[in-house]
């Protein structure tokens, strides 16, 4: 295999500082598997992070030569020996620039590293008054620690749960300030480090040079020989991985003081204090602080006095007071933060602090936040865009961000950019999973360029575009509230009213029921994952939600239903044990064909056969001219009333579709084996705009014969549900149930059917998306097709819904109840049918002459339309 160059530029590097290949090779492993192979941070500065710690490890390995580096800093190392340091404290006085943050330091953090650790200067700054060091002391009690590393697992390293549970402050942002490290180094070292600056800035011409920004850089820690090696960042609550530090900068918006005592100041979470000359050295900054929920002003700011207008940043050309202590109070629920260097790299940060009452915190791997972050959108936004990633979305942000701040002809500060351009393309799509009332959301500017969309649910937030402030600097800072969907509490205009530069209201249309909160919260996608298909919902007409419901995808028995699933009842006549793979491709049909003169019930390509569905459809749709069964003792009539038992209506003589199934020889993916699998189209529940309610609607063209879903719901006895309908006329409830479906199509075959095996469906509580399936006279798009699978009793068997055309995209999925509207004594509430068809048998047209007319004329229709 080929040298991976990198590691061959790396050597390369190495050995023109007199570094051999043999020194070198240990190390940069460590600092590949350290970095988690971020080559970007090994390679930054002509390698400098690696020869820091190739000489730190050799400087391990020969005391005598340690020694003799360390003279003249005797007087600190004795301090650091006689007391050891707690780690995060070692970390924090990092922040003030006494720590080296070289992989060394990280890895002792991690706990197992051969690397040395790095040295600590013991004195405090030069000219740091007594007061500042006790306050750096205060800053550096003992901490809870977690480690962050991206793309790993096991990244977690936590001290005393109690601490964590006690200090909830989890944001950690790293520190660019390794220029303001001070760590003495051997002779030896430091000429080489020399070397290596001037070798990384050969050819950096836009970029001022490290040694020229030495020069600028004031000379804080009166030590010539002070080295300024990397930071990790700390903050009381995590420290980051190296992954994630330089070249990025906090925004500069607060100065730096030390005079305010800390103790009566709010107790910072995040302290991000980036050496302004360094700043100066490598960054033009472009700092973006979008300060989200609800976010209180920063306890820094109350430091610093809150003297600047419209929070605009300090130039960092100051002072040193310039530098920045940016606290974000406790009560802060999420702080976003944009950073980019000169040379074109992006960093979001968004830290927020939700810890409190979490006893069991541990750190989630990157992957893991990425899914259920993505997860969480798609729930709470109600994006169905496949391509929907969190991920894009930060870089989109990312690639605005530079967008925003590279192009010069972004004059005007009413300039405003989409930070998800792909949002417009969800616009074009079907309006899914949301309430769309607007297209625009209420939003209220507190200062323009801050604006946000609402696509079908999906919130396009606009970002103003950075201000071009008088030193050249360009800071973008912006305080954002942002409330969706009801999801916070009252009293958002006030902070509107109260609301800074840039600030933004999104107030919801409407306010959420708890049930409708839950129901957003958990049932973007309606089945609740409980299909091999996610189905989401979507409200173009008004601010309804879908009604709450138990999601199942398959038959619950309620209570006295009689359904017997035991393997030992399926006798060898009712069973392909005999097959082998697909059922369909055998020449001669097995037991488990569904009738003798069709054979199978479905083709090849998985849909019902033409005119084994034809049957089915002329069945339902023209029942006179087929057999209608009349019970003797109809348990129907019986659930009502059994003491004066009314006559027997009628039931339909069905045809069944048998699938295999589990005693079957067959393979599972056998061609006769197709409800059994499960909803597999494209579907979605949508507010219907003609006064339905919800409805079903298919997201894709379906042939004729494609399975579409079952209905699902309890299993009851009629006299069961007699009772549930009687109970709920009397509870005065006026909200709509699911029709049930009662399963007679056996009962001509019996004699006599007894309560427990006349049953019923009823999904009103418990049910699958069927329960949104609305009810169309005579020429629904849907035909229900009872299907035995696991039980040969016919009593028992699954209701499916066959397409009984083809279906177009966003077209509404029908079915006809059978419900005869002067019927007042049914089993099921009556309503004012709008279903639109032609045939609608709820118009006082139903005579039974006039319904054959619009038969023939239906059959008609459908042979024209199917001739195209
Ligand atoms: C099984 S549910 C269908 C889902 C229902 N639309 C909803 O919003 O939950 C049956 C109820 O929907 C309504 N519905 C169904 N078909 C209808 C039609 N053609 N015209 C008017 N309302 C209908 C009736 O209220 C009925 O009781």
């Amino acid at each position: 295999m080929a040298p991976n160059p990198r590691v061959v530029n790396a050597f390369r590097a190495m050995r023109a500082i007199g570094i051999t290949e043999k020194q070198v090779k240990p190390v940069l492993k460590k600092m590949l598997k350290l970095y988690d192979k971020n080559w970007e941070l090994i390679e930054e500065e002509n390698y400098r992070a690696l020869a820091d710690a190739i000489f730190e490890e050799e400087e391990a390995k020969v005391p005598e030569e340690k020694d003799e580096a360390a003279e003249g800093t005797l007087e600190e190392e004795t301090l650091v020996s006689s007391e050891p340091e707690l780690p995060l404290k070692r970390l924090r006085r990092g922040q003030d620039g006494q720590v080296s943050g070289s992989p060394s330091d990280i890895e002792a953090e991690l706990g197992g590293s051969p690397f040395k650790k790095s040295k600590v200067e013991g004195k405090g700054l030069a000219g740091e008054t007594s007061e500042q060091q006790s306050s750096d002391m205060r800053i550096s009690q003992p901490k809870p620690i977690a480690i962050w590393s991206p793309n790993r697992n096991t990244s977690s390293q936590t001290v005393s749960p109690d601490m964590r549970i006690s200090q909830p402050k989890p944001i950690a942002i790293w520190s660019p300030n390794r220029n303001t490290s001070s760590q003495t180094v051997s002779p030896r070292r430091l000429a080489v480090l020399e070397h290596s600056k001037q070798r990384s800035n050969e050819g950096k011409d836009p970029l001022l040079s490290e040694a020229a920004a030495q020069q600028k850089r004031p000379n804080l820690k009166g030590s010539s020989q002070a080295v300024h090696l990397k930071d990790p960042i700390v903050q009381q609550g995590i420290l980051l991985s190296p992954k994630q530090k330089m070249p990025l900068i906090k925004p500069k918006d607060e100065p730096f003081t030390d005079d305010v005592p800390f103790d009566d100041a709010p107790q910072p979470i995040a302290i991000i204090r980036p050496d302004c000359a360094r700043k100066e050295q490598y960054f033009n900054q472009r700092v973006s602080s979008l300060k989200l929920h609800r976010q209180e002003r920063p306890a820094s700011r109350v430091l610093a006095g809150e003297g600047r207008e419209g929070n605009l940043p300090v130039p960092s050309s100051l002072t040193r007071d310039s530098c920045e202590l940016a606290t974000i109070p406790e009560e802060a629920q999420a702080n976003l933060e944009i950073a980019t260097s000169a040379l074109g790299e992006v960093k979001i940060s968004l830290s927020c602090n939700s810890l409190l009452g979490r006893p069991n915190f541990h750190m989630p791997s990157q992957d893991e936040l990425l899914k259920s972050m993505q997860e969480k959108c798609l729930r709470t936004y109600k994006i169905i865009d496949p391509n929907f990633s969190v991920m894009q979305i930060l870089k989109d942000m990312c690639e605005c961000f530079l967008d925003l701040a590279t192009d010069s002809s972004h004059e005007s500060q009413e300039r405003i950019l989409n930070v998800t351009p792909a949002l417009d393309l969800m616009k074009k799509s079907a309006g899914v999973g949301a309430i769309k009332q607007n297209d625009r959301i209420q939003a209220y500017f507190a200062n323009r360029s801050v604006d946000a969309y609402c696509f079908d649910g999906k919130a396009a937030l606009q970002i103003p575009r950075s201000l071009q402030l008088s030193n050249g600097l360009e800071v973008m800072h912006s305080r954002e509230e942002v409330i969706a969907n009801g999801c916070s509490g009252s009293g958002k205009e006030k902070e509107f009213e109260d609301a800074e530069y840039g600030s933004l209201i999104v107030v919801p249309q409407h306010q959420l029921t708890a049930d409708e909160f839950r129901f957003l919260n958990y049932h973007s996608d309606i089945t609740k994952g409980e299909e091999m298909v996610e189905i989401p919902w979507s409200n173009e007409v008004n601010s309804e939600f879908p009604p709450v419901f138990n999601y199942i995808p398959r038959n619950l028995i309620f209570q006295n239903a009689y359904v017997n699933f035991s393997l030992s009842q399926i006798r060898a006549e009712n069973c392909c044990s005999a097959c082998i793979g697909n059922c369909l491709s055998s020449s001669t049909p097995c037991v488990c064909s569904s009738d003798s003169e069709h054979g199978f019930a479905y083709t090849l390509e998985g849909l019902v056969k033409e005119d084994f569905l034809e049957d089915c459809i002329s069945l339902t749709r023209n029942p006179q001219r087929q057999f209608l069964f009349y019970c003797r003792d109809c348990p129907l009539e019986r659930s009502k009333n059994d003491e004066m038992l009314e006559p027997c209506k009628g039931h339909l003589k069905r045809k069944f579709i048998k699938e295999c199934w589990s005693k079957c020889g067959c393979h599972k993916q056998c061609g006769n084996r197709v409800v059994q699998r499960g909803i597999m189209c494209k579907l979605q529940v949508f507010f219907t705009p003609e006064g339905k309610g919800w409805g079903l609607r298919t997201l894709e063209l379906l042939p004729k014969g494609t399975f579409v879903c079952e209905y699902v719901g309890e299993i009851l006895t009629n006299k069961e549900f007699y009772e549930r309908k009687m109970q709920r006329a009397t509870s005065n409830k006026t909200e709509k149930h699911a029709y049930p479906a009662v399963l007679d199509a056996d009962w001509c075959l019996k004699g006599v059917v007894n309560d427990e095996e006349a049953l019923c469906l009823d999904a009103t509580f418990y049910g699958n998306v069927a329960r949104f399936i609305n009810h169309r006279c005579l020429d629904a798009n849907m035909i229900e097709i009872p299907v035995k699978i696991e039980t040969p009793d016919h009593h028992y068997y699954h209701l499916a819904f066959f397409t009984a055309r083809e279906v177009n995209a966003l077209e509404e999925l029908t079915w006809d109840y059978g419900i005869d509207f002067d019927d007042t004594d049914q089993p099921v509430e009556l309503f004012q049918c709008r279903c639109g068809s032609k045939f609608c048998r709820n118009m006082k047209r139903s005579s039974s002459k006039l319904i054959l007319n619009l038969y023939e004329d239906l059959i008609q229709q459908q042979d024209d339309w199917e001739r195209g």
